[in-house]
This record gives C-alpha cells, structure tokens and sequence, in this order.
C-alpha cells in the first residue's frame, strides 16, 4: 500500500505498553538535513506522547544514510538502550548510487537487529524527488518519523 493510501502518521494506538522505562537511540543522517530534521521532531513527539521521557532518548548524528548502519551498531550494542529508530533521506540521484546505498542501509540495520536482538528501525525516505521527500516529512502524506517512532514502541510491547 502506498503511502498516498495510508498516512504514515496515522496508526492504532491501542495496545501500546508504557514506555517511561524504555531507552531509545535515534541516529539521523545529516543527508538533506531539512527533512532529516523533520523526521526526528515526528519521532520525538511520538515517543513522548507514548510515556517516553526526554532524558531516556539520545540522539547520534551520522554523516549519511550509508553511515546509519554502523551509528546504530554502535547504539544497539549499548545494553541500556531498548530500541534504536534511524532516520535518513536518500533521494534519486543521476546514478546508480542510490540504489547502493539504499540497499546497503536496509540490509545494515536489519543486520543490526538480528545480532542485537532488539529493534532497530528503517525510517529512511528514498524518494525520486524532494517534493516527495517533504510529503513524507509532515506534509500530505504524514511523518515517517512518527511511523518509526511508533513502530519501536509496538516492538518494545511484542
Ligand atoms: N546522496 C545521499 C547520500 N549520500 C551519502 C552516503 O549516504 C554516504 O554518506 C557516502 O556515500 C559516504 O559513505 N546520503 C543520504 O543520506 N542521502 C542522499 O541523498
Ligand atoms: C543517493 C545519492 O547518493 C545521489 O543523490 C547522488 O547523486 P548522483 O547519483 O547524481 O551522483
């Protein structure tokens, strides 16, 4: 289903577990900062209105979506933490590069999952253009921020 067919900031609440025990790791790729930026304010906002505390999320910022992988290895393999939501934006490029790092981010951080045993989550936009990029960032078709967000707290009350 698209996301034109299903808002990303639009999901059932019901059957979240409290999360003011829970710590949270947030790696955000500097790449195209702007909607970077609004995807960690959707996720903030999300975790927090779902229990979490401020002073149980940390932030880790890594250069570009490529580096997110190795951001949240380096997250996950911190006993405290519970979940680790990364956030990037990879948009189409003139070459073949795109497809690269796209499958390089989505590969790591489910590798990273597996190894860690805990939830280390996919919030990566990989758009053709920035109008679709700013959709996906708060605009017509919700937050991907928020999905991740929410998507650690469904995780964390499996
Ligand atoms: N073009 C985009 C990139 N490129 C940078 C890579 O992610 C990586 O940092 C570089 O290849 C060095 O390892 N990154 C994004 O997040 N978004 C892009 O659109
Ligand atoms: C996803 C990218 O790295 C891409 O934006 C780089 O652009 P190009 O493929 O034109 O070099």
């Amino acid at each position: 289903m698209a996301s034109a067919q299903k808002n990303l900031s639009e999901f059932s609440a019901k059957n979240v577990t409290d999360m003011s025990d829970k710590r949270f790791a947030i790696v955000v790729s500097e790449w195209n900062e702007e909607i970077t930026e609004a995807l960690f304010n959707g996720a903030m906002e999300t975790l927090l209105k779902h229990g979490a505390k401020q002073e149980n999320i940390i932030r880790k910022d890594v250069p570009g979506s490529f580096e997110l992988s190795i951001g949240a290895q380096w997250a996950a393999q911190v006993d405290e933490i519970d979940a680790v939501i990364c956030l990037g934006c990879v948009i189409q490029g003139e070459t073949r590069h795109f497809d690269f790092i796209c499958q390089a981010v989505a590969d790591g951080i489910t590798n990273v999952s597996l190894k860690y045993n805990k939830p280390v989550i996919f919030g990566v936009l990989t758009p053709d253009n920035q109008q679709q990029a700013l959709d996906r960032a708060g605009g017509k078709h919700g937050n991907k921020g928020d999905e991740a967000a929410i998507t650690a707290v469904k995780m964390l009350g499996y």
